[in-house]
């Protein structure tokens, strides 16, 4: 080299010309031609002008002592492009050089142009997100202006012509329902609603009673259908153990009450059936008449109660319901627990669509929904799809050709709430629970909610080391052993059932239940008041205990993964707000969530109005034992790690998310990307990527990240793998399409920063350090004085450091942390525990989609293997 080729002449050749760092160039020895690479066609050479037209330049010999920094321009100047072969090669070569430079350089250039696209694509996204929120909030503060300005008092409406109102206690049966009830139920007085609704069942409306849980929707059609002359009250209920429970106590008030499921044989369905037509059937001329056994003694039921996978999918049930309303026999058509309808009928009990059928062939006979937890669009959901008027009315100013609506507030207030941290160990959040009741409710009558079957047998096998005598209620369970389980519990034979919420929830109504436990979240908020609702029927002070835990978030994620993005996600982490505040009164929570929603705007307030309750943890919770925490930075360098983990396809759930971030395992972490042993390995250094780690206790870490989750700068994604079914599952795949994919698979969740996340990561650590955070996350965080027990140190987590001009923050402590120094160092040394994390996420989706299994195909419990299994 040494020298370069113009290609054109310089205008102005004596201008100087920028240095450059080649070596000088020196006088090139002329070179021998090689004639095999000599071209044929040299570039012409005419009047000294190229191509372009201008003039070449001279050549110029220099003086070897010439030596100076200009030398290698004049080089340039002078030696023409077609000089000899080898240079034209080496001007190829230079060519080349150049070429592959600017390639270079332009390859460089698409990557950040690209990048820089990447992060406006990004920037446009989190723009919209934050618009989004922005416009939220703003239509929040306009609504609650609205709601106020609408709550003024106003002038009360006169009726409208021909409304009637129920809430009277002048109509021709007002006197003979007051003494039925109190003789078959012993109830001194009607609770609110249930006499109002009762006047509008007897007078045939379509009606829909939202009452509390334990607020007597029972009585509302139980009183008319004994009242009623002749026929039978058919009550379409979604649970086996709901219906054993309504069947055993009407029985034992001496009521006549039946219902078909799995354990009812061939026999008893078509001896019932037969009963159920009556005498009308014994003395008719028909079919019917055919079917009835003379030897029957038995009066028809008052009240049967059926699933609606009974109604979707039997024809004889069907052809009997035909028959009795051809002579008058059908008195009504309970829906109860009519929220089903709308939460479970699109996806897992598709026979509840089936429930259109009733007004289309029995359009004179009433329908009666009840139910405890109805916002006004599952309401609305409801009526459409029962075929109901969607026009409503209230109880006390009834329409004709309306749907009329009975309301009573659904606060309970001899319910006490708390919310409880939830130890990381299984057998430690166990004995918690032990704990609890052998303080508090030794010999108690109770139920521990779980969220699978392996979480109440875990639970179950511990608590017989205690003296808190329980069982187990799941949907797999024998018939006869969830008999008599429920039996023994009745007579307190038992303390506790240990049950899936699935299984054991709605209806069960015993009257002293004194407590009732989650060992975990519930799902959403309405099956918390559902199922903590089974307290205190009676009236009586009750606690309702709930153990919550960040990571249990990830484990129902997974559980409810089908109907996460249609609804069921938001309803999730509204239950996670609740339990994460530790402020806001437990009932104004409550009420906030319902009446948000409830048609009726009397849903919680009408009881002591929008007043703390005064009961409940957070009503009395020492300020000192909580703060806000500052988790602006942990978030921002949490956010910064699972990023970059992110861009190498990270595979982190949220206990190891947790991990990574508190720079534990040394930044490695698995990944989607498969290697010959399975899952691809890939690593962070945390330092370099997020200006060091997490420093917050594990607790709190995945606390933070839970709340990343929820505030949506974190978002899972779900992941199938299979697994091997189990002989249940097998059976259950070969007996209904039905039950899908989730039969073969397990589901796990992932961790992953969402572009509402760019709010952090788009600013590099230095930035941070210099100019600080323009977000501020504060949590409200447990504190206590207390140790944890022995060997137990108190410890303060080292804050990362605050950027130099962070722009003030409100001041807050820095969080104490009770971890055991040892403990701190095992984990640093042994890192991840993925087999161990994803086990466990897989041992909860086999259990819970066993039970959901059975839901999904229609089989909720046995009922659904009868439906399948015996055609009628
Ligand atoms: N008027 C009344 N006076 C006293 N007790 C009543 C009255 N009405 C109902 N009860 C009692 O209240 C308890 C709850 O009633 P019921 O089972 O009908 O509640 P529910 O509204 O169906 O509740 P859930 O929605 O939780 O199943 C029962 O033990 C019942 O006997």
């Amino acid at each position: 080299m040494g020298f370069t080729y113009a290609k054109e002449p310089r205008e102005n050749p004596q201008a100087p010309v920028a240095s450059t760092s080649r070596p000088k160039p020196r006088l090139p020895d002329l070179p021998p031609i090689d004639l095999d690479d000599f071209e044929p066609s040299p570039p012409p050479r005419t009047n000294g002008k190229n191509k372009a037209g201008k003039k070449q330049a001279d050549v110029i010999v220099l003086d070897d002592e010439d030596e100076d920094d200009d030398d290698e321009m004049e080089m340039e100047e002078v030696e023409p492009a077609w000089t000899s072969r080898p240079a034209a090669a080496e001007q190829r070569q230079s060519v080349e050089g150049e070429n592959e430079e600017d390639e270079e350089q332009l390859a460089k250039l698409d990557v950040e142009l690209a990048s820089l696209d990447e992060q406006i694509k990004s920037l446009r996204q989190l723009r919209a997100t934050l618009q989004s929120d922005r416009s939220d909030i703003s239509n929040r503060i306009q609504a609650r202006r609205k709601t106020a300005i609408a709550s003024q008092p106003t002038k009360p409406k006169a009726p409208a012509k021909g409304a009637v109102d129920y809430t009277k206690s002048n109509f021709p049966w007002s006197s003979q329902l007051k003494t039925t009830m109190k003789q078959v139920w012993g109830h001194q007085t009607f609770r609110p609603s249930q006499e109002a609704a009762i006047n509008a069942s007897l007078a045939g409306a379509e009606l829909c009673a939202i009452l509390p849980t334990g607020g007597g929707k029972s009585l509302i059609y139980q009183l008319p259908a004994i009242l009623a002359e002749k026929g039978t009250t058919i009550v379409i209920s979604p649970l086996i153990s709901l219906m054993d429970d309504q069947v055993y106590n009407l029985k034992a008030k001496g009521i006549s009450a039946e219902q078909i499921n799995a354990s009812t044989t061939q026999e008893e369905v078509r001896a019932l059936l037969k009963r159920m037509l009556g005498n009308e059937a014994k003395k008719g001329k028909g079919k019917a008449a055919k079917h009835f056994d003379e030897d029957e003694q038995d009066p028809p039921p008052k009240l049967v109660y059926v699933t609606p996978e009974r109604l979707d999918k039997s024809k004889t049930f069907m052809s009997t319901l035909t028959k009795m309303y051809d002579s008058g026999l059908l008195v009504r058509f309970v829906i109860d627990e009519a929220h089903c309808i709308s939460t479970m009928g699109h996806d897992y009990r598709t026979s509840y669509q089936a429930l259109r059928r009733l007004k289309a062939l029995f359009p004179s006979v009433p329908i009666l929904c009840t139910t405890a937890t109805a916002p006004a669009s599952v309401i609305a959901d409801m009526l459409k799809t029962l075929a109901l008027p969607t026009k409503t009315s209230p109880g006390e100013a009834a329409l004709p050709n309306t749907t009329v609506l009975f309301s009573s507030p659904l606060y309970r207030p001899n319910l006490i709430y708390q919310v409880l941290p939830k130890p990381s160990a299984a057998a430690a959040q166990v004995q918690a629970i032990i704990d609890y009741i052998e303080e508090t409710h030794k010999g108690d009558t109770g139920i521990i909610y779980c969220l699978t079957r392996a979480d109440c047998e875990n639970v179950v096998r511990q608590l017989s080391t205690s003296s808190v005598r329980a069982a187990v209620y799941h949907a797999q369970l024998e018939n006869d052993e969830k008999l008599r389980v429920q039996d023994q519990w009745r007579r307190k034979k038992i303390h506790v059932v240990v049950a899936t919420n699935a299984s054991f929830g709605l209806g069960i109504d015993k009257p002293d239940v004194r407590f009732v436990i989650h060992h975990s979240l519930a799902k959403s908020l309405s099956n918390f008041y559902q199922e903590s609702g089974r307290a205190g029927r009676d009236g009586l002070q009750s606690d309702c205990v709930l153990f919550s835990r960040a990571a249990d978030v990830s484990r129902i994620s997974t559980l409810i993964y089908e109907s996460y993005h249609s609804g069921g996600k938001e309803k999730l982490f509204e239950m996670v707000k609740m339990c994460e505040d530790l402020r806001t009164c437990r009932k104004i929570l409550f009420a906030r969530s319902f009446e948000a929603t409830h048609s009726s705007s009397s849903a919680f307030a009408a009881e002591g109005g929008d007043e703390p309750c005064q009961h409940c943890d957070n009503c009395l919770r020492d300020p000192s034992t909580y703060e806000s925490l500052d988790i602006s930075h942990h978030a921002y360098r949490a956010l910064r790690i699972l990023s970059a983990a992110g861009k190498q396809s990270a595979t982190l759930t949220l206990p190891q998310a947790a991990d990574l971030v508190r720079g534990l395992g040394k930044g490695g972490f698995s990944t989607q990307t498969q290697g010959s042993k399975g899952k691809g390995k890939g690593s962070v250094d945390v330092n370099e990527v997020a200006g060091g780690k997490v420093t917050l206790d594990k607790d709190t870490c995945e606390a933070m990240l839970m709340r990343l989750l929820v505030d949506g700068y974190l978002v899972e994604t779900f992941h199938g793998s299979e697994f091997s079914l189990t002989p249940l599952r097998r059976l259950l795949s070969s007996l209904t399409s039905l039950v899908r994919f989730a039969a073969a698979y397990s589901v796990i969740a992932y961790l992953q920063v969402s572009s509402r996340a760019s709010r952090f990561t788009r600013i590099s650590p230095e930035d941070v350090e210099a100019e600080g955070l323009l977000v501020e996350l504060l949590m409200d965080v447990r504190v206590s004085g207390k140790g944890k027990g022995k060997g137990t140190k108190r410890k303060a987590t080292a804050e990362p450091k605050k950027p130099k001009a962070a722009p003030a923050k409100k001041k807050t402590k820095v969080q104490e942390i009770e971890l055991d120094d040892e403990e701190e160092e095992e984990e640093e040394e042994e890192g991840f525990f993925f087999e161990d994390d994803e086990g466990q996420e897989d041992d909860d989706v086999a259990d819970a989609e066993e039970e959901e299994a059975l839901l999904a195909s229609g089989m909720t419990e046995e009922d659904g293997f009868e439906v399948y299994s015996r055609r009628d």
